[in-house]
């Protein structure tokens, strides 16, 4: 109904389970693209080039950035991460709903760029639980996994620019809050009120 396509980006802290939650999600939505992100960061077993992320070397990043080819980017814990321009642009104007995952910094910069996004927190049940989250998916070393919960801190510090908080106790019930969330931007009346003038227009009083 939209004209244009609507736009989520989900951040939290590392180990709150935002890749968890969003590949359940899109189990279950199939309207919704997923953007996938460019990265400097080295594969992680199991991950897939082109699924997961596109992983760049830095002089191919730093290409890209200077090739105004990143909506936003932002650097993590030492690496590059950033977002296609043209992928998520083409498709909004197609219609269709785009899904970021991406951290804090890059999301305020999506802000600024799309007001009219909406932006999800995923928040820990606890921070005890995130640590225990982070520490047995087993995918860092323990010194990453360390400056990923120094993060976190500053993460969570940015909450309150977010329009929305979904807590990840379970990730069902987490998919299930985002989906709500989803239907519920779609019925906005600000984003559809093009369709209903247009509508009003068409009514013939007088037939
Ligand atoms: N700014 C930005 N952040 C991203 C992008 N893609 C992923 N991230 C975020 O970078 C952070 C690190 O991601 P990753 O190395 O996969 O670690 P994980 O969050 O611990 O699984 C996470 O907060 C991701 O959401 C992107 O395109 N732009
Ligand atoms: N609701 C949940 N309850 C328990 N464990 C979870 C939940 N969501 C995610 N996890 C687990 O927490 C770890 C971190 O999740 P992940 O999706 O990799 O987080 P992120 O992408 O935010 O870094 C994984 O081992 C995942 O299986």
């Amino acid at each position: 109904m939209d004209e244009n396509g609507i736009l989520f980006v989900l951040s939290g802290p590392s180990g709150v389970g935002k890749g968890t939650v969003r590949k359940e999600l899109f189990e279950q939505e199939d309207d919704l693209a997923y953007s996938i992100s460019m990265t400097t960061r080295e594969r992680r077993a199991g991950e897939q080039d082109g699924v997961d992320y596109f992983y760049k070397t830095n002089q191919q990043f730093e290409q890209l950035i200077a090739d105004n080819e990143l909506l936003e980017y932002a650097r993590f814990v030492n690496n590059y991460y950033g977002t296609p321009r043209r992928y998520v642009e083409n498709t909004l104007a197609a219609g269709q709903d785009v899904f970021l995952e991406i951290e804090v910094q890059g999301a305020m910069q999506v802000k600024d760029n799309f007001p009219e996004g909406v932006f999800i927190f995923l928040f820990p049940p606890s921070l005890d639980e995130l640590k225990s989250r982070i520490t047995s998916r087993g995918t860092e070393s323990q010194d990453a996994v360390l400056k990923r919960l120094q993060e976190a801190r500053s993460e969570i510090d940015m909450m309150d620019a977010y329009d929305y908080v979904v807590v990840n106790d379970d990730v069902q019930k987490a998919v299930m809050k985002i989906q709500s969330i989803i239907q519920s931007e779609h019925c906005r009346r600000d984003r559809i009120a093009k369709q209903y003038k247009r509508l009003l227009e068409e009514v013939n009083y007088d037939a």
